[in-house]
């Protein structure tokens, strides 16, 4: 019970497990599964060690990013072998690899599954929530309280983050007498580690998600459903449920989803299995900016399709969507809609994958502090608009631009270019980068929109570019990170305290917790890999963008003199 919980948990949290399920390469073995364990491998990093093992040409492995290890399944004995003679001792990342053979018969790897599969549907049957309540837990597992103290709990877990941090900078070992001078905020007892401000509520509590990512599957009883998976894969749980009780959808997204639900039961072409890997209609993506703009994203396995029923498909879809009416019978602002045809075995809309825009020119526009917004369907962007105008203007109170000082703004992981096109005309440049190359083609056309001129992108890596980043002198310069949940390479805080220039660093956290390394890089005293005085918290709130849910934004100011 405790393992379904816990799985259970963890999807409604909305954390990425990164298990690639094994399952996918048993289903082309025969016999024996040959399974090497994979030890001594980086947490979290999940892309060095898919890089890894991409370069054996193993594109399938299972690991969580909490794990050290990793599974990967082989056809046969030898290649098995021959990966693990390749994998022992390397180094990644300062780890020396080991690895551990062994074999299971199919069948018994079979049994396995389908036991996992009983015990969660026995789970399922003893459980008297409905249906609609098992996921409304699910994503949105705060709904039940009131929300002025779900607020209050996120800004106390804001808060246990920045004491953690200040506990953390005290008990670093090996600490010299100057070294203890430049962290001495955190021997201070007297004081907090800086100062809280109140938490901004979010706007609007329901119906804010902007963006929505919807499964393709079949329901409790079996029928070809649209909506949000209930538990997770692996645990052999794969019902897609109706999302019409989630508090955070909006709608519009759910008149879209009932719609497409509706289709898809009549097409002639069955969902896709996740475990056979057969059938068609795999998942949907809804964009319903508060501009009115709808994104509608469906994606397909085409696999068994002649191009010809692709083409008629395509062709019916758009007609049937383009004329979707809601409930009252008003009709549904769909500005585009795009088709994904994605026939690999990872689930959920794929980067990678072939993309065609059916209708409209593939963008949905959003209008936030006074600016607007291209987006496209791979950048990007903040899906509680009114929550996200009151963390960025913020932001811009606290970046504290002096118009007597000609200043640089490094807006990184900029994305569509929000933060940085914002601010811009109070600044002298704005310098974005982001890793997603449309949501850079995206920032220039925003930028080039509102009349703004002097922001340059760049589509990158910020850990590739960093060195360039910060060679941006001025009077003064500001950089603002908003990273993703596992926050920036140690290399940027380490170029970031290196830059004399930058003497504040605004840092916007959705994940306080995994941004923790980030944070200790910036306030560590110096030493030989840490150079430049170390930086200091100054503030810190929290704004929630995510009512009911776990997930709170923690904005953090630090600064050095
Ligand atoms: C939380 S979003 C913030 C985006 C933007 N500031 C906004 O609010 O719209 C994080 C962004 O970081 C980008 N990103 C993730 N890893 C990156 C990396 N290593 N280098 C550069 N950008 C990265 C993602 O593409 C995403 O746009």
């Amino acid at each position: 019970m405790l393992r379904y919980s816990l799985a259970l948990r963890s999807a409604a949290s909305g954390i990425a497990t990164n298990l690639i399920p094994a399952e996918a390469a048993l289903l082309e073995t025969s016999g024996f599964i040959h399974r090497v364990k994979v030890l001594n491998l980086p947490t979290k990093d999940m892309n060095s060690v898919s890089t890894l093992f991409k370069s054996l040409g193993v594109k399938q492995f299972k690991k969580s990013p909490r794990w050290d290890y990793a599974y990967i399944n082989f056809k046969t004995e030898e290649a098995a072998r021959e990966a693990m003679q390749k994998l022992e001792g390397t180094q990644l990342r300062k780890n020396t690899i080991a690895t551990e053979y062994s074999s299971i018969s199919e069948e018994a790897f079979n049994k396995r599954h389908e036991d996992k599969r009983k015990e969660a549907s026995e789970i399922l049957s003893n459980d008297s929530r409905t249906p609609a309540e098992k996921l409304a837990d699910q994503v949105t597992p705060l709904y039940k309280i009131p929300y002025d103290e779900q607020l209050k709990t996120k800004n106390k877990s804001g808060i246990k983050h920045i004491f953690k941090l200040k506990k953390e900078i005290a008990r670093l070992k090996d600490v010299s007498d100057e070294g203890k001078a430049q962290i001495s905020w955190a021997f201070d007892h007297e004081n907090k580690p800086c100062k809280f401000l109140d938490p901004i509520a979010s706007p609007e509590i329901n119906g804010y998600r902007t963006k929505c990512d919807f499964s393709i599957g079949t329901d409790l009883e079996g029928n070809k459903s649209v909506g949000f998976q209930l538990g997770l894969y692996r645990d052999g749980i794969i019902s897609v449920l109706d999302p019409a009780d989630c508090l955070n959808v909006p709608d519009t997204a759910k008149t879209i989803v009932k719609s497409v639900q509706d289709y898809i039961r009549f097409s002639e072409y069955d969902v896709y299995d996740k475990v056979s890997k057969q059938g068609v209609w795999r998942a949907l993506t809804t964009k319903t900016q508060k501009s009115g703009d709808v994104m509608v994203v469906v994606q397909m396995n085409t696999e068994t399709l002649s191009e010809e029923q692709v083409s008629k498909e395509k062709i019916k879809l758009a007609d049937y969507l383009t004329n979707l009416k809601t409930p009252s019978n008003e009709k549904v602002n769909i500005k585009t809609i795009l088709l994904q045809i994605w026939n690999g075995v990872s689930n959920g809309m794929n980067e990678k994958a072939t993309t065609e825009v059916l209708t409209g020119d593939g963008y949905v526009y959003e209008d936030l502090l006074g600016s607007k917004f291209r987006i496209s369907n791979n950048a990007f962007f903040q899906i509680n608009t009114p929550a996200t105008e009151l963390l960025y203007s913020k932001c811009a109170e606290w970046c504290e631009i002096d118009s007597a000082k000609k200043t640089t703004v490094l807006d990184i992981c900029c994305g569509t270019g929000t933060i940085g096109i914002s601010m811009a005309k109070k600044v002298d440049q704005v310098i974005g980068i982001d890793m997603v190359p449309e949501a850079i083609v995206d920032a220039n056309f925003n930028a080039e929109m509102n009349g703004v001129s002097n922001v340059k992108y760049f589509a990158s890596k910020i850990e590739d570019k960093i060195d360039l980043l910060i060679k941006s002198n001025n009077e003064q310069v500001v950089a603002v990170l908003d990273p993703p949940r596992n926050g920036v390479h140690s290399t940027v805080i380490r170029a970031l305290r290196e830059s004399t220039q930058i003497k504040k660093v605004i840092y916007i956290s959705c994940d306080a917790k995994q941004a923790q390394p980030n944070f200790i890089g910036l306030c560590r005293p110096i030493s030989k890999r840490y150079l430049g005085t170390p930086f200091k918290p100054s503030r810190a709130i929290s704004v929630d963008l995510f009512p009911h849910t776990e997930h709170c934004e923690l904005m953090v100011e630090f600064v050095r003199d």
